[in-house]
C-alpha cells in the first residue's frame, strides 16, 4: 500500500513519511522550475547522464567476474602488434592467399570449453613477490639431473580480474625501445585451473614448426588424429646396456629436483590411475630394477592440440604423438598438400584449431629455460637478419639494437621466442599487468605445460594427464646439436638473455614452478621418482635393442639418410644408426623413433591422404557410410577437417 502513487497516498502515510514526501515534492516543484529554463535542462541532462554511468560502474563491480572467452581472447589479441584482423577472416574467407603471405594469426585462446561463471577462478592470481633468478651451468650427471627444487612461494596475493579488466590492462601494446628497463614484474604467478576431461574419440595434435625457406628452417604443422580403436601398445623388449643420457641443464633458484624428490611427502595420486603394485624385476646383469604396475582405471585420451615452441625438445614429443597416433590409427591435421607449416610466422588462429578439435581435447606445450633456448636458436637461426651479423651471442647482447629491428620479419628468433610462439607479441613493454595477464592466458589455454630440462618428468605428467602408459612416452631425444656448436655461457651473458628475453624468462619461471607444485600435487615425489627411473629403463632398453654404437652420431655418420635430420643455421644435428639385423617389427619400432620431424610427418601425411588414382581409372561406385558406432565418429570427423583444410586454404 505504501508503494502507492499519487497524493491519495499521502493520507495513508505517518508523520515522519508526510515528511519526506512533501520534500520530495517541493524538490520535484524545484525541478520543474530548474527544467523550464535551457540551461537548467543542461544541468538535468548531464546530472541524470552522471546518475547513469555511475550506475553502470556500480552494476559492473556487483557483477561477478566472469570468463568470457571472447573477451579473453580479444584481449590478447590486442597484446600483439599484428592483431588488425578479425579472427573470424580465416574462417570465413574463401580464397586466402598462400602461406607466404596470408596474415594468419596466432592465437589460441581456447581456454577451457567447460568454464562457466565460476571460472573467475580463472584469474584469481597468485602474485609471488619472491625473486627468481637461475644459473647457467650445464651438468651432465644423473646426480645433477635432480638438482632442482621448486621455488619457494612467499607473500602471496590474490587479484581478482574480470574480462573486461583483462581487456583493458591488455591493450595498446608499445614496442620495447632501445635502452629499455624493465620495471618491478612479479616473478611469477599461479592459477588452478580443472583438468580436462575425458572421453575423447579422436586425437588432434597440432604442433607448430617454421620451415621457413631461407631464414627459418622451421615449419608450423597442425595435425588431427582420429581413434577408432585403441590398441595395447608392446612392450619392447629388455637388452642390456647402459642408459641414456641426456643433457639436462641447471639454474640456481629454480626448482631443483633433487630437493623436490627428497621428503616423503606424497600427497597422492591422479585419480586416473592406480598404483596396485610394484615388483622387482632382475635385468640381465643382475641389477635390480623396480618396475611399477599400474592398473588403467581411466580412458586414454586421444584428442590432443600440442603448441609446438621452438627449440624447446618440442620434435622429441612430436615425435612421441607421432608414434602414438600412428600405432592407434589415429588422424592427424597435417597442412594441406602435406606442408609442415600452417602460416607460421603469421598467428596461429585458434579458431581455426577449434574447429576440427572437440572442445575435450587437451591441449599442451613445452617450455625451455630462455637462457639456453636462445643460446640454441642463435646457432640455429644463425641466418636470420638480426643474428647474421652479429659476430657472437656475446656481441648481440652488447648492443642488441644495432642488429635487431623489431619490424623484421623473422625478428622473433632473436628475442622472447616463446612468448612468440604463444602469441603474444615479443616486443612488448614488460609490465607486471601484461606479464601476469599472459599467463593467465596461457594458463587459461593449456592444460598442461612441460618443461624441457626436465623432460623425463614431463613425460611422465603427460602420460598421466592422458591416461597413456609408460611406453607411450618413451623417446630418445631428437634435434640435439653437437658439442663443437655449443657455447658455454658466462654467468653476465646469461643475464644479458634474461632481460632481453624477459617475457620469456616471466613465462619459464611461472611454468616452472607451477609444474613442480603439479608434480607434487597430482603424482607425489615418491611415484615420480619410481616412473622417472622406469621410464628412464625403458629408454636404456630400446637404446640397447635399437641404435648402432653408443648413440647420437653426427649428420655425416648417419648412414640412412632418411634418417639424417634437417641441418640448418651453424648447427650440426645429430641423428642416429639402427643397428644391423633387427627382424622386421623391430626395426620398425626402432626406425620410428629416430625418425627426424620432418620425414616422420611426411609419411603420416601421405598414409593419411594417399595420393588420388589417375583421372582415367574407373572410379568405384560411391557406397553409402555405415552408421558410425561413437568411436568412428571421430575418423568421420578428421575427414571432414581435410575437406575444410582443403576449403579453407584454396
Ligand atoms: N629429451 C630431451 N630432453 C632435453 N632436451 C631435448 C630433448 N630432445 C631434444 N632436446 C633439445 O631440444 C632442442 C631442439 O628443440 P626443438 O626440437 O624444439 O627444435 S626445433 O624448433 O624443432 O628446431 C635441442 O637443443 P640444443 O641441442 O641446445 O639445440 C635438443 O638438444
Amino acid at each position: 500500500m505504501a508503494t502507492t502513487c499519487g497524493t491519495s497516498g499521502t493520507k495513508l502515510l505517518n508523520h515522519h513519511q508526510k515528511g519526506i514526501w512533501l520534500r520530495a515534492q517541493t524538490l520535484l516543484r524545484n525541478l520543474k522550475a530548474i527544467y523550464r529554463c535551457q540551461p537548467g535542462r543542461l544541468w538535468v541532462s548531464f546530472s541524470l547522464l552522471i546518475l547513469l554511468l555511475v550506475s553502470f560502474q556500480v552494476v559492473e563491480k556487483l557483477q561477478p567476474t566472469r570468463n568470457c572467452r571472447c573477451e579473453l581472447e580479444r584481449a590478447l589479441q590486442q597484446t600483439t602488434d599484428h592483431s588488425q584482423e578479425s579472427p573470424d577472416y580465416v574462417l570465413q574467407t574463401h580464397g586466402p592467399p598462400s602461406e607466404d603471405d596470408h596474415p594468419y594469426r596466432q592465437r589460441k585462446v581456447a581456454l577451457e570449453p567447460t568454464l562457466t561463471e565460476n571460472t573467475q577462478d580463472a584469474f584469481q592470481m597468485h602474485v609471488y613477490n619472491g625473486q627468481v633468478t637461475a644459473q647457467e651451468s650445464i651438468p651432465d650427471s644423473q646426480e645433477e639431473r635432480w638438482a632442482w627444487q621448486p621455488a619457494e612461494s612467499s607473500d602471496k596475493m590474490k587479484a581478482y580480474l574480470s574480462a573486461p579488466q583483462l581487456k583493458s590492462q591488455l591493450s595498446s601494446p608499445k614496442k620495447a625501445t632501445q635502452g629499455d628497463t624493465f620495471p618491478g614484474v612479479p616473478s611469477s604467478t599461479t592459477t588452478a585451473l580443472g583438468d580436462a576431461d575425458d572421453g575423447i574419440l579422436f586425437t588432434n595434435s597440432i604442433a607448430m614448426e617454421e620451415h621457413k625457406k631461407i631464414t627459418s628452417p622451421q615449419m608450423m604443422q597442425v595435425t588431427l588424429q582420429s581413434s577408432p580403436q585403441l590398441k595395447a601398445m608392446s612392450s619392447p623388449p629388455r637388452p642390456r646396456g647402459d642408459s641414456l643420457k641426456h643433457t639436462v641443464l641447471d639454474t640456481a633458484q629454480l626448482p631443483r629436483a633433487d630437493d623436490f624428490y627428497k621428503t616423503e611427502l606424497e600427497r597422492g595420486l591422479l585419480p586416473s590411475w592406480t598404483e596396485t603394485s610394484t615388483d622387482k624385476m632382475a635385468l640381465g646383469d643382475g641389477q635390480q630394477v623396480e618396475d611399477v604396475f599400474l592398473q588403467k582405471t581411466c580412458k586414454p585420451k586421444t584428442n590432443i592440440v600440442f603448441l609446438k615452441v621452438h627449440k624447446s625438445a618440442s620434435s622429441t614429443v612430436m615425435n612421441v604423438l607421432f608414434r602414438f597416433g600412428e600405432m592407434h590409427n589415429l588422424t592427424f591435421a597435417f597442412p594441406l598438400k602435406g606442408g609442415h607449416q600452417l602460416f607460421y610466422p603469421h598467428h596461429f588462429m585458434a579458431r581455426f584449431v577449434q574447429k576440427v578439435v572437440p572442445s575435450t581435447a587437451v591441449y599442451f606445450s613445452i617450455l625451455r629455460n630462455p637462457v639456453q633456448l636462445m643460446e640454441s636458436s642463435f646457432v640455429y637461426y644463425k641466418g636470420t637478419s638480426a643474428f647474421s651479423r652479429a659476430r657472437s651471442l656475446e656481441e648481440f647482447l652488447s648492443q642488441p639494437y644495432r642488429f635487431y629491428d623489431p619490424a623484421a620479419s623473422d625478428s622473433h628468433y632473436a628475442r622472447n621466442l616463446m612468448t612468440f610462439d604463444f602469441g603474444f607479441n615479443p616486443d612488448a613493454e614488460v609490465t607486471a599487468k601484461r606479464v601476469n595477464l599472459m599467463l593467465k592466458a596461457i594458463e587459461a589455454s593449456f592444460d598442461l605445460l612441460l618443461i624441457s630440462e626436465y623432460f623425463d618428468e614431463s613425460m611422465v605428467l603427460l602420460k598421466e594427464t592422458l591416461c597413456w602408459d609408460l611406453d607411450s612416452v618413451v623417446s630418445f631425444p631428437l634435434n640435439s646439436r653437437n658439442s663443437s656448436t655449443r657455447s658455454p655461457l658466462s654467468s653476465v651473458t646469461a643475464e644479458k638473455i634474461k632481460a632481453w628475453n624477459r617475457l620469456d624468462w616471466e613465462i619459464y619461471t611461472h611454468f616452472n614452478r607451477t609444474f613442480w607444485e603439479r608434480i607434487e600435487r597430482d603424482i607425489g615425489r615418491e611415484r615420480m621418482r619410481r616412473e622417472v627411473r622406469a621410464l628412464r629403463q625403458r629408454q636404456a632398453e630400446l637404446a640397447r635393442t635399437c641404435l648402432q654404437g653408443t648413440g647420437r652420431v653426427g649428420p655425416k655418420d648417419i648412414k640412412d639418410s632418411s634418417l639424417r635430420p634437417l641441418q640448418y643455421g651453424n648447427a650440426r644435428i645429430l641423428g642416429y644408426n639402427l643397428k644391423q639385423g633387427l627382424d622386421e617389427e623391430t626395426e620398425h619400432m626402432c626406425r620410428r623413433l629416430v625418425t627426424p620431424e620432418l620425414q616422420y610427418s611426411t609419411a603420416l601425411y601421405k598414409k593419411q591422404f594417399p595420393p588420388k588414382p589417375p583421372q582415367n581409372t574407373p572410379q568405384k561406385p560411391v557406397q553409402k557410410p555405415p552408421q558410425v558406432a561413437p568411436l568412428l565418429q571421430g575418423v568421420q570427423q578428421g575427414k571432414a577437417l581435410r575437406y575444410r583444410l582443403e576449403g579453407t586454404q584454396h
